[in-house]
């Protein structure tokens, strides 16, 4: 009457903490993360006929998670969602496919009296680095790599005006106007054939994130932006150029809307247009706007 037809189980949630020290140089590294994996596989049974001898567990993959983070580095966390991914295919003969997720969260060493300080961090921001990995037997791993909760405004160098007008439009056209976004971008990058080549190029994932976060900062900055859609493509275009090993970029920019308020009805206050100082920022609704850029190749269905 029923049939199972999606799949999969595992742990959410897996905190991580590693301390590296470096006992010559007398400093510590710290990098803390949060682990999801989900396993895939001839695990049916577990579902139809409560035949647990197919379960892997989900407390032995978080034990597994954390003894993998004690023999390999945790960072970049493209290299040890594919160490983790890799380990549950090859030591499960019944399991096909890990998706391993890592979100590494930010601490950033403090500088103190103009000086990197040894072992004590702060949160400089709440951006997030996120990877999402798919580990597939006799396929090979593929990868995206995120940046999220990125929080960026300009209080000027940015307008909208030309767009699409009818019946329904109240907006005004705007010369100049505040733009605010959270970025979240993703890169998806060619895949691999298995862990050997992950680690092969495991120095261009740190490489490649931080020309993703460096383009997007300096084109939001630097560009007149004629629309959030015109600066979200200039920043997909320069990432492919950069990133050789990336096939497609995408992102995902809601428009945080600061709204000029009319104050003229208060002895004539001058408020709006060029005069603007004082905006009501709003929480919603906002504008979302998504793009996803590849190479240029066989037409794409947009
Ligand atoms: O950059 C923008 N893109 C839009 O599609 C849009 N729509 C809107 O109301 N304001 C904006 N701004």
């Amino acid at each position: 009457m029923s049939q199972l037809s999606y799949a999969r189980y595992g742990k959410d949630n897996i905190r991580l903490f590693k301390v590296e020290k470096d006992e010559k140089a007398g400093t510590q590294t710290v990098v803390e993360s949060t682990v999801c994996i989900l396993l895939e596989g001839d695990i049916e049974t577990s579902y139809t006929e409560a035949d647990n001898s197919v379960i892997v567990a989900t407390d032995t993959q978080k034990q597994t998670c954390y003894i993998l983070a004690k023999q390999n580095p945790i960072t970049p966390p493209e290299l040890f969602a594919s160490v983790v991914g890799d380990h549950f295919i090859k030591t499960y003969p019944h399991i096909h496919a890990a998706h391993v997720k890592v979100i590494q969260h930010k601490w950033t060493r403090m500088t103190i009296d103009g000086k990197p300080h040894p072992h004590s961090f702060l949160r400089d921001g709440e951006d997030i680095r996120v990877v999402e990995s798919v580990t597939r037997e006799n396929v090979g791993i593929s990868i995206r790599s995120k940046i999220e909760k990125l929080l960026v405004l300009k209080s000027t160098g940015s307008a909208f005006y030309g767009f699409h007008r009818d019946e329904y439009t109240q907006l005004k056209e705007t010369w100049d106007r505040i733009l605010s976004t959270e970025v979240e971008a993703g890169w998806a990058w060619k895949t691999f054939s298995g862990l050997e080549e992950v680690k092969s190029v495991a120095s261009k994932f740190d490489l490649a994130f931080n020309a993703v976060k460096e383009i997007t900062l300096k084109t939001f900055a630097l560009d007149n932006s004629a629309s959030v859609q015109a600066t979200m493509y200039k920043m997909c275009d320069q990432i492919l150029a950069a990133v050789p090993l990336v096939e497609a970029v995408d992102y995902a920019l809601p428009n945080k809307h600061y709204f000029e308020i009319d104050l003229s009805w208060h002895k004539g206050l001058k408020n709006t247009g060029k005069d603007a100082t004082v905006f009501a920022p709003q929480s919603n609704p906002n504008g979302l706007i998504q793009c996803t850029v590849t190479r240029k190749g066989p037409k794409s269905k947009l």
